[in-house]
């Protein structure tokens, strides 16, 4: 290839005077630059130096890091919590405590509600009443615990790791890092955070909810804590809640005893009966007793099949309670696939159904779940069962549970909850109205004149009955006292000037007298009693309207059910008729006449001579 060419065809000559004034210019310039020699070098001689101190300080700092992340690794303990699992709410309230986020500018306000957040307090208590101050943690905080200094740093939206829970999600994490030699520090941490949180939630029941298919944040995603419930609340026959809790705690403090005797250590309870008698009830005020925490599911909910059964059942730890409400919505047993004609319902104690639907058991399922038979018998019992756990499940419509799932041990301990009895109405009146607030009954006041007529009516007798015990001797400490029984030192009120405190458990007999026994739910009875409050004459002489209302409604109700019953299913006719008869069985009248009876509720009934004042 020649230069011409490369030139674009410029001639030789052309080229070799461009060259020549190039090199001219070279000259010239070196020239130049000769004379700023002097200058040149002492400049030269800086930068030199400047690039020397440069790498020398780059290098220091590189050697810095090097060392402070080999002394960070050898002088420190890390630890990482994540968002669902209970050690990460322990460090919650662990870090609130210790005011971490006190200098913290940036936060979320979520209004408050029962789900704990990771709020910090404001200066003034009354202030943080119904919101929480949630802040963002975009920055890493330092402070000292017992004489070390320990650096949080939370991952609100982290890049995809692996979660303890096996897959890879952004959670947020919290990364605590403990400086000090000794690893037992980390432990004492996280033991001082647990007990922090146990002392601060002992008021409280914790329950763990899974309530989204969401396997970041672990199975139990969602903590609610309520009020611990007091045992005596819970009004059911007498020792039946004894008796539980003494099973449970004698489960707790016998490990060994399984463990010798090759038995897992677990045990199952069924609490079985119509809605409202008081089944979950009773497991919050007996998880409160025992302090354990419940870990809740629904078989119903959308994302629970076997494989997050199985899971989240395995990730509930020791010593706590595990809870399946409503089990038998998960599917029909044997029996009932069986014999899909088969109508379910509840009896009252005189045999008759309740609230039951006359469309048999399609009509009342609820929605199917995804999990099988064998998937919860393997969660309760098999291989994937983990022991240590009080495993609780509740069930309106035990009829539908498969008999394996109820065999020993699997549910080691039924309990069966009824309507209310007349002794329960008793009690609960009593609860409601305690003798310690009698002063709030205005209307039990010997002034009060200007009550209603009925009411009046209703106090007069309670005046009466209470004046009349108060003539009787006192009672022979060896004979058993009715619960109304005035007590010895009662002193002898003068009739008509009955003091409030003692019209009480007057009321209370008339008010569980007035009520059919095995007709109504406690719930029932507590919705009732609650619009009473302050007024337990009113709620006396009101108990009789209210059931005639109540039966009005139910009536109503059946024959809606039954009409649609019959418009789904041809034959659904027959299985109304079965189901009519079975309250006729015992010689009662058919639940479609005369579903209630109930005793009014004067004096004379409460001292045993009842009166049928059924109507229709
Ligand atoms: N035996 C009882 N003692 C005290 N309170 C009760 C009792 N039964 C019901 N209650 C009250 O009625 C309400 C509902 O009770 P609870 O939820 O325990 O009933 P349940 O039997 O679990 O109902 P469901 O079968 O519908 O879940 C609660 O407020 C509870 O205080």
């Amino acid at each position: 290839m020649s230069y011409s060419n490369l030139l674009g065809g410029e001639d030789i000559g052309s080229y070799s005077s461009w060259l020549t004034s190039l090199l001219t210019s070279f000259m010239g310039l070196s020239s130049v630059f000769g004379a700023l020699g002097m200058v040149s070098q002492s400049y030269l001689g800086s930068s030199i130096k400047l690039l020397i101190l440069g790498s020398v300080i780059e290098t220091g700092r590189r050697l810095f890091q090097w060392l402070t992340v080999r002394l960070r690794f050898q002088y420190s303990v890390t630890a990482q919590f994540y968002e669902g699992d209970p050690a990460y709410e322990w460090m919650i309230l662990f870090l609130t405590q210790e005011g971490v986020w006190r200098s913290s500018r940036d936060f979320i306000v979520n209004a408050t509600n029962s789900r704990r957040k990771w709020s910090v307090k404001t200066a003034d208590p009354t202030i943080q009443g119904n919101a929480e101050y949630v802040p963002t943690y975009e920055h890493p905080q330092l402070f000292r615990w017992r004489g070390h200094w320990v650096e949080i740093r939370r991952n609100q939206d982290g890049a995809p790791c692996m979660t303890p829970f096996g897959n890879f999600q952004s959670v947020a994490n919290l990364c605590v890092t403990i400086y000090t030699l000794n690893m037992t520090t980390l432990s004492e941490l996280v033991e001082d955070a647990r007990t922090r949180y146990v002392d601060v939630n002992r008021p409280n029941v914790v329950i763990h909810i899974a309530d989204s298919q969401n396997y970041g944040l672990g199975h139990w995603n969602s903590v609610k804590h309520k009020v611990r419930r007091p045992l005596s609340s819970i009004i059911l026959k007498d020792g039946v809640v004894d008796a539980l809790v003494s099973d449970a705690q004698e489960f707790l403090k016998s490990e060994d005893w399984y463990v010798e005797a090759g038995i897992p250590h677990r045990r199952g309870y069924l609490l079985h009966g119509p809605p409202g008698t008081g089944k979950t009830s009773t497991i919050y005020a007996l998880a409160g007793a025992l302090n354990l925490e419940i870990y809740s599911l629904s078989l119903a909910s959308s994302f629970v099949d076997d494989a997050f059964l199985q899971r989240a059942a395995s990730s509930i730890p020791k010593h706590a309670l595990f809870l399946i409400e409503d089990i038998d919505c998960a599917f029909a047993s044997r029996e009932e696939e069986d014999d899909a004609q088969q109508p379910v319902a509840y009896r009252s104690q005189s045999g008759r159904p309740v609230g039951m639907s006359a469309g048999g058991p399609d009509a009342q399922r609820g929605p199917r779940s995804l999990v099988s038979l064998s998937g919860l018998l393997n969660v309760i019992d098999g291989v994937g069962s983990e022991e240590g756990k009080l495993f609780f499940a509740t069930t309106n419509y035990i009829d539908r549970l498969d008999p394996a799932l109820l065999r020993p041990g699997r549910i080691d301990r039924k309990v069966a909850y009824e309507l209310a009895t007349a002794s329960q109405a008793h009690a609960l009146f009593l609860r409601f109205f305690p003798a310690a607030r009698f002063a709030d009954f205005v209307e039990l006041a010997p002034t009060s004149s200007n009550v209603d007529p009925e009411i009046g009516a209703c106090i007069d007798k309670v005046d009466f009955l209470a004046t009349e015990k108060a003539k009787l001797p006192a009672p022979d400490s060896k004979t058993p006292q009715r619960p109304d029984a005035p007590t010895p030192d009662t002193p002898k009120a003068p009739a008509g000037d009955v003091p409030p405190r003692e019209k009480i458990p007057a009321l209370a007999t008339a008010f569980a007298a007035a009520i059919p026994p095995g007709q109504f739910s406690t719930a029932e009875l507590q919705c009732y009693l609650q619009a009473h409050k302050k007024t337990p004459a009113a709620a006396v002489a009101g108990a009789r309207a209210w059931i005639a209302e109540q039966c009005e409604e139910r009536r109503a109700r059946e024959a809606r059910e039954a009409a649609r019953a019959r418009k789904a299913k041809p034959d659904a006719k027959a299985k109304v008729d079965k189901v009519e008869n079975l309250g006729r069985d015992d010689g009662a009248e058919s639940p479609a006449t005369s579903e209630f009876s109930y005793v009014d509720g004067s004096l004379s009934a409460a001292d045993g001579q009842k009166e049928d004042t059924c109507t229709s």
